[in-house]
């Protein structure tokens, strides 16, 4: 079992390997060209020392036989030496760019696997957990293993060419070094599959350090932890984890010390027979002083030489679980939907017996639920919290498909993407987008012009904070990025009815529209709600029932199902739960 799962995973190294090769060559054509072009150079390089040591050696020892005189020889070996020794940092450099481009490349896929990923997916745990392990580890590993083959390119080359020197010199030499490599691919192979088991582990541990690091120095946070005085308590936690992730990383770190221990002593073992070969052949005196001294340093080069080619080794086996990790997350989930086309709405959207449970959850959010809200009608969503209101949203929205039921749209199924297409929602929790006011409202970008951006802003109760902003529509909102102006939570709320006006579909969903409006905006917006919406239906949640009595129909939802329907005047005389709450609310105020 063991030993199939290993000759799977050996015979699936290489192919992820030249995937990887093929990312980053596909990422910077050119500059993968110059980084292979200095391993060539670094390699020739490595070469001409050797033979130019040859030939000072025997410029030295046998002057009347050299091929060179001392002089130049001496020039030589000192050119292949700075040579050899400057390609290494000007890689390092080429290797910025090339690293840079890759990641880009690498997060552009990520990208379009969360863009296809349905919310449902995108709010499962397991979905979270995978991005984040994917993008902790398996961001960095294309180009390390393209690192990974530049080196082993690289030494290849080298090791070609410094084996064909002792080739010359002593054929026995060369399997001595060899043999060094055997135990260090074996034990990379094991420390490979360590370390991404040490990956997995830790993942879950890392978002709840990084969570408790943002909340700790993030600026929408800093307000309230400051009013609770929770940094000694969130510190404490960070404490914890970081001794947990300490003591995990340690005994990691020892395993890894471990192989680069046997590792290097392989190699050194190695080294030292061949050089006390090369000692045995020259007292023996089977090979002159001048090819000792030129084998020498072949030895030399070649270990290190060798080095580099099993770490190479060892950094492609390391890498490709993460690949293979990365590969299986960009290619999870459906296709790339096409984008949706707007459609207008002449009848009215009809949800029938619709049921939706979230997956892991034993209950339906939504249970059994018809409603219907027909062409430029306000409905009204009203229930308790955790009653289902914001999943009905989501699924009237398209964000959501129905486990069981119909949402019909002028009579017709449409597909998801046509719905998300037709349906604008502002949530209760809206994004605060750190951009230019203008940006914030145009986000959706339907090629509309700046007159209607303008427009939306109007209708959205903006304009006179618009007046009193520094660059009006330009003035970039927000100081999470240190560099916009500050409104405040009731003006960010307008920004968000005014981006849902812009987008102009014929149906607008309205969590809570007025939560942060004061009572003044929240009157005219609602008793002014039909003019701001312009025609468009709506479908609007909310806990004010003074915000909704004016609806054309209201629905009260319980425990996922609607157990109420119709105008504020029916419902009141029906005396059920909307009655009621209704009362508990007015009372409030008198
Ligand atoms: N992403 C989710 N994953 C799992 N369960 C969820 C998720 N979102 C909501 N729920 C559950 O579904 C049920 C309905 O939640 P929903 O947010 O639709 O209620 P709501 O009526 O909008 O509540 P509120 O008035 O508090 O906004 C709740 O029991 C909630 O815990």
């Amino acid at each position: 079992m063991r030993l199939g799962r290993l000759a799977k995973a050996s015979l699936a190294t290489p192919r992820l390997v030249l995937a990887a090769a093929r990312e980053v060559r596909q990422a910077d054509r050119s500059g993968t060209l110059v980084a292979s072009a200095y391993q060539l150079v670094g390699a020739v390089a490595a070469l001409g020392v050797v033979v130019t040591g040859k030939l000072t050696f025997d410029a030295l020892l046998t002057p009347e036989r050299a091929a060179l005189g001392l002089t130049p020889s001496l020039l030589l070996l000192a050119l292949t030496t700075a040579l050899s020794g400057a390609v290494s940092p000007l890689q390092t450099q080429q290797h910025r760019i090339l690293g840079e481009r890759v990641s880009q490349r690498v997060w552009d896929r990520l990208l379009d696997t969360t863009a296809r990923a349905d919310l449902v997916t995108y709010e499962s745990t397991g979905f979270a957990t995978a991005l984040e392990r994917v993008q902790q580890n398996a961001l960095t590993r294309p180009f390390a293993v393209t690192t990974a083959l530049l080196g082993l390119t690289g030494s290849l080359l080298g090791v070609g060419a410094m084996s064909a020197v002792l080739l010359t010199v002593e054929p026995l030499l060369l399997p001595l070094l060899l043999a060094a490599g055997v135990p260090a691919v074996l034990l990379s192979r094991w420390a490979s599959r360590t370390e991404f088991a040490f990956a997995h582990r830790l993942t879950a541990l890392f978002r709840r350090r990084d969570y408790l690091r943002q909340l700790l120095t993030r600026r929408p946070y800093a307000a309230e932890v400051r009013a609770f005085d929770a940094t000694p308590r969130l510190r404490e936690r960070h404490e914890r984890m970081n001794v947990e992730v300490n003591a995990a990383l340690r005994a990691q770190v020892r395993r890894r010390q471990l192989v680069a221990a046997l590792t290097t002593l392989g190699v050194a073992a190695a080294l030292t027979a061949a050089l006390l070969a090369i000692v045995q052949l020259v007292q023996s005196g089977r090979i002159g002083l001048a090819e000792a001294g030129a084998a020498a340093i072949a030895v030399r080069m070649l270990s290190g030489q060798l080095g580099t080619l099993f770490s190479s080794i060892g950094g492609l086996l390391e890498s490709a679980p993460f690949l293979a990790d990365l590969e299986r997350f960009v290619t999870s989930g459906p296709p790339a939907a096409p984008r949706g086309r707007k459609r207008p709405l002449a009848a009215g959207v009809a949800l029938r017996g619709v049921r939706f449970g979230y997956p892991g959850q034993a209950r339906y959010a939504v249970d059994g639920v018809d409603i219907e809200i027909r062409a430029g009608e306000v409905v009204a969503l009203v229930g308790e919290n955790g009653s289902g209101k914001t999943t009905l949203a989501k699924i009237v929205a398209g964000l959501y498909e129905p486990d069981t039921g119909t949402r019909h749209w002028d009579g017709v199924a449409l597909p998801a993407p046509d719905v998300r297409a037709s349906v604008t929602v502002i949530f209760q929790d809206f994004v605060r987008y750190q951009m230019s006011l203008r940006d914030n409202i145009t986000i959706s970008d339907d090629g509309g012009s700046a007159e209607l951006a303008e427009e939306a802003a109007r209708a959205a109760g903006l304009l006179r904070a618009v007046g009193r902003l520094p660059d009006g529509m330009d003035t970039v909102l927000g100081r999470d990025l240190d560099e916009g102006v500050d409104i405040s939570g009731g003006q960010w709320q307008r920004v968000a009815l005014a981006r849902a006006l812009y987008r102009d579909t014929p149906l607008i969903v309205l969590d809570e529209p007025a939560a942060a409006l004061d009572p003044r905006a929240e009157h005219e917006l609602f008793t002014n709600v039909r003019a701001t919406l312009g025609g468009r239906a709506a479908l609007l949640i909310s806990h004010r029932f003074s915000s909704t009595r004016m609806a054309d129909r209201i629905y009260v939802m319980a425990d996922g199902r609607v157990v109420e329907c119709g105008t504020h005047d029916e419902l009141m005389a029906a005396a059920g739960q909307y009655a009621e709450l209704y009362r508990l609310q007015s009372a409030a105020y008198r």
